[in-house]
């Protein structure tokens, strides 16, 4: 979704008249002056991208400013070329490579130019040369020249290959990282962290029509009591795999804690979203769950939901509290049932 036009090919002087709006908006509205801002604050002023616009103001309504987070997610959307989207989260470590091989280019490229040089002068010398003192000489500083390049090619090719190296750990860290912080290792879903990444991301482009269910196994306190933790445990392991099989495309799904999970539904209206929750308590109530270890039955496993839309400029927090408002709301009225309002 990147823009035809990226904002650094403006000329001198729209450039600086875009400024000019961009700071005193970033002034108003009390934002930072981070480089993502400047950028986000800069494309705002052209006015140039409606959609763009648009989802800045929406953000602007639903969080009340620009969280750091969200506005480095709107430059990524928006204003970077797509091959830059996941290098710049790698970027200091990806420039320190850039500036070595940088270095080891131009030192090659000295080596080798001084090489040429010092080949054409030796052919020239040897087309005057009239003593064997003289050819010997110009041998010898050939040879010299040639070991000094081939000593810059083998120290490129070496810096060139440690790059390679370096780049591939670089990708798996990343992968670890990101795997690390956003992923529950008990249900392999994302956490808690993951969850309100994703619905922050969500949230600045949602119309009315981002649902959120908030699903918890009941009585998972008793059955732990009746069965052992490490029953309840597999338990939980159970209903996120159940659950993460009736995920429908758009959605995203992450255990929060507990046996609860939060699952959200991109471009969902109210009812839809309700006639999932109700088939998920449905299947759920319907299954015939053993421990695996004992084989043991459980008793009747079920879950009750909470369900709530984001209306009008509700906040993430706002999202969340509503929803698990209805969920409270299930539990008290019994349990295995969803709530959502009317
Ligand atoms: N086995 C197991 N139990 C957990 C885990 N995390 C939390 N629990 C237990 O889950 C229970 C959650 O308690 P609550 O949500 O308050 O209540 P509940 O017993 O599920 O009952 P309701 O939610 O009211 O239906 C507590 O007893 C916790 O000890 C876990 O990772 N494994």
């Amino acid at each position: 979704m990147a823009t035809e036009v990226p904002m650094f090919q403006h000329n001198i002087k729209q450039a600086n008249q875009l400024l000019r709006s961009a700071v005193p908006l970033m002034a108003k509205l009390d934002i930072p002056p981070t480089p993502y801002n400047y950028g986000i604050w800069y494309e705002y002023a052209s006015n140039r991208n409606p959609q763009f616009n648009q989802v800045v103001d929406r953000a602007l309504r639903r969080f009340g400013g620009l969280p750091a987070f969200v506005s480095q997610e709107l430059f990524n959307e928006f204003l970077l070329p797509e091959e830059f989207h996941h290098a710049h989260r790698q970027e200091p470590a990806l420039r320190e490579l850039t500036t070595t091989l940088e270095t080891d280019t131009k030192n090659i490229s000295i080596e080798l130019d001084s090489f040429n040089r010092n080949l054409r002068a030796s052919k020239a010398a040897l087309t005057n040369a009239k003593e064997a003192t003289q050819i010997e000489q110009i041998a010898l500083l050939l040879e010299q020249g040639a070991f000094k390049a081939s000593q810059a090619v083998d120290t490129f090719s070496s810096a060139l290959q440690s790059a390679q190296e370096e780049l591939a750990t670089l990708r798996s860290e990343l992968l670890d990282a990101k795997k690390n912080t956003e992923l529950d290792s008990m249900t392999l879903l994302a956490n808690e962290k993951g969850f309100e990444r994703s619905l922050f991301s969500m949230i600045p482009y949602a119309e009315d029509d981002l649902t959120l269910l908030l699903i918890d196994i009941d009585n998972l306190g008793l059955v732990n009591k009746e069965y052992g933790n490490k029953a309840g445990t597999s338990l939980i392991r159970y209903i996120a795999k159940l659950l993460h099989a009736l995920l429908p495309d758009n959605g995203f799904i992450a255990r929060l804690k507990g046996g609860r999970f939060a699952m959200l539904l991109s471009e969902t209206e109210l009812s839809v979203a309700s006639q999932l929750a109700e088939s998920i308590r449905n299947k759920v109530s319907i299954q015939k769950i053993r421990y695996k270890n004992t084989k043991v039955l459980f008793r009747q496993v079920t879950v009750s939901v909470g369900v709530a839309t984001l209306f009008g400029d509700e906040s993430p927090n706002e999202l969340v509290q509503r929803s698990l408002h209805y969920l409270m709301y299930a539990k008290r009225s019994g349990k295995n049932q969803i709530a959502h309002h009317e």
